[in-house]
């Protein structure tokens, strides 16, 4: 399926008409049935999108957010995605918000990760669903080489929170499958910055999924890929 390219002059242009976008779909899902459900990515790229959504007016108490990705690591870690959420989204407007953590603590990744399937039962397919990509084309924590790569981008997988090991994830990740992600009301992929672009170039032409698992969203996902992108 191909994906449409949104194109801004710069990073505030990009998180400000991202939000506007993102605060819509999750009216019109408020609108249509009472609640909302939105699933967001670490890593450097939305801290400024975040903290534009949480200045838009919503009813935030009826929306739900959780992480399509994140490190088995405690909230209290710089590397926690929760924490960047709690500093930049669940902040301004959007203090309402029920916040659904993927990280749980348990004695391994793989408990904490089935306790995060339980905890998310129900919410997707998500109103929205927001994707980032890292220059080896991972995205979500679905990395080239990842131990359980395969599984989790295989449709049969069923919806829910996996775990993942790769050497260019540091620490072990807890994710979401493909199946949980790639039928969002509104799937975007939000990039900045033109090495990026040309990763995204790179990953359209043909190849091997495994090699570039975003190939898997651009090529096999069921919602139409909205691209956010600015220089
Ligand atoms: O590891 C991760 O990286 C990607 C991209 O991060 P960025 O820093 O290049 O914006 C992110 O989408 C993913 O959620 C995160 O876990």
């Amino acid at each position: 399926m191909s994906a449409t390219q949104h194109i801004f002059d710069d990073g505030n242009a990009l998180a400000e008409g991202l939000a506007d976008a993102v605060s819509s779909r999750l009216a019109a899902a408020i609108e249509t049935h009472g609640a909302a459900s939105i699933a967001v990515s670490g890593g450097s790229t939305p801290k400024v999108f975040f903290r534009a959504l949480s200045q838009r007016e919503l009813d935030w108490a009826k929306v739900t957010v959780t992480l399509v990705d994140e490190r088995f690591v405690p909230p209290e870690s710089d590397r926690s995605n929760h924490a960047l959420v709690a500093a930049n989204l669940l902040t301004n407007r959007a203090t309402a918000a029920n916040f659904v953590p993927l990280y749980h603590e348990a004695a391994t990744a793989d408990d904490a990760s089935a306790l995060a399937s339980a905890a998310t039962t129900g919410l997707a397919p998500f109103d929205v669903v927001v994707l980032g990509m890292g220059t080896d084309g991972h995205t979500a924590s679905f990395f080239p080489g990842g131990t359980r790569l395969k599984e989790a981008l295989d449709p049969a997988t069923p919806r829910g929170v996996i775990t993942m090991e790769a050497d260019g994830a540091g620490e072990t990740r807890l994710t979401f499958t493909f199946s949980s992600l790639h039928d969002a009301g509104f799937l975007v992929l939000h990039i900045e910055g033109n090495g990026k672009k040309e990763v995204l170039a790179q990953a359209e032409l043909p190849g091997d999924e495994a090699e570039m698992p975003i190939r898997a969203i651009l090529r096999r996902a069921a919602s139409p890929l909205q691209v956010y992108w600015a220089p």
